[in-house]
């Protein structure tokens, strides 16, 4: 039974459907831009992105138009121009429940604006200590986890982005590797939209040097992406047995050396993976943050969005 005191309105993935209200049709949803956002991912299909992204994207730009709003409000109150800063949209979840996906085709979305807005995309893998420290502090096996991130440095971050700088560096992880890159940084350029997706990003019991300052605090809103456990299981297997046939042959695979275990080994390797570290992460770490979200996507099989929850 529906609580009375639910702090979140909650839509079957049809009723959510119907309330897309920008143009018709979407503006992802001619020719072209479909095969850009098949490009993004094959399996995603035109239809879901028309019932679940179109919505989300038209409400997305309805609450930055809003905060754009109170922002020259403010500003003209104190008599002080309203300097350019970006809107923060945070995307948590589990480890391969569709994180990265949605975070792409959100930033694609959001770019067809009629504003065109300037979208920038960072994950905080980037900000994962690299394997070395993590090897020195026992950490090999707790990727993922609080303890595994630079909390203070995404911290440092996101207030440098949010405080407007034109230009904001960022480290640069790399799942091929396994590892982040030294060579490599991100660059943030003066963006309007800034998407921060990762599993922490909703958390609270992170290592900081401000002990009260989360990464939310930096969000003007935040997605939970959410499945039952069983699916995100499922999606982690899948993705590894693809990465087994393409990425994983890479000799600079970290897990190149795997390579030569047989299909049902590897199998069973993902799996222990699976439910020896992501898989306590989300229940330790990653599920009890869903209640801080915005808005909550919930997929079922095939990745089909089953509900959505938006906070009243
Ligand atoms: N909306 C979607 N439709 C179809 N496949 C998807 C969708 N979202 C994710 N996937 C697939 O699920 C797996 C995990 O997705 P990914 O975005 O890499 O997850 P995360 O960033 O949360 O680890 C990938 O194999 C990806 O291709
Ligand atoms: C680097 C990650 C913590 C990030 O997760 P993701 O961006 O895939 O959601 C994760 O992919 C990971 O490496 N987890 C550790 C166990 C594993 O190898 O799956």
């Amino acid at each position: 039974m529906k609580s009375p005191y639910s702090r979140y309105f909650v839509f079957t993935a049809s009723e959510w459907g119907k309330l897309y209200n920008g143009p018709s049709p979407g503006p992802s949803l001619t020719g072209e831009e479909i095969q850009e956002l098949q490009g993004i991912n094959e399996s995603l299909s035109a239809d879901q992105v028309k019932e679940a992204y179109l919505p989300l994207s038209n409400l997305l730009n309805l609450i930055v138009q809003q905060a754009q709003t109170m922002r020259h409000a403010k500003n003209a109150f104190l008599h002080r121009e309203t300097e350019k800063m970006p809107f923060i949209i945070g995307i948590a979840g589990s480890v391969a429940v569709g994180k990265s996906t949605t975070a792409r085709l959100l930033q694609r979305l959001i770019s067809c604006w009629p504003s065109r807005p300037r979208v920038e995309l960072v994950t905080t893998d980037g900000f994962l200590y690299p394997n070395e420290v993590l090897t020195q502090r026992g950490l090999m096996n707790k990727k993922g986890f609080p303890e595994s991130y630079d909390t203070r440095r995404l911290i440092q971050f996101l207030a440098a982005v949010k405080s407007g700088a034109a230009e904001v560096e960022c480290p640069v992880y790399s799942h091929l590797e396994y590892d982040i890159l030294k060579d490599r940084k991100q660059v943030v350029v003066r963006p309007d939209i800034v998407i921060v997706e990762g599993l922490n990003v909703l958390q609270t019991n992170t290592v900081t040097s401000a002990p009260n300052v989360f990464v939310s605090d930096f969000f003007d809103f935040s997605i939970y992406v959410d499945a039952d456990t069983e699916w995100i299981e499922s999606w982690y297997i899948e993705r590894f047995k693809i990465l087994r046939k393409t990425a994983f042959q890479n000799e600079h695979s970290y897990f190149h050396k795997y390579s030569h275990l047989s299909e049902q080994e590897a199998l069973e390797m993902a799996r222990q993976v699976w439910r020896e570290i992501n898989y306590v992460n989300l229940m330790e770490n990653i599920l009890p943050t869903r209640s801080r979200a915005d808005l909550i996507l919930k997929k079922t099989e095939q990745h089909r969005i089953e509900s959505v929850l938006l906070k009243k």
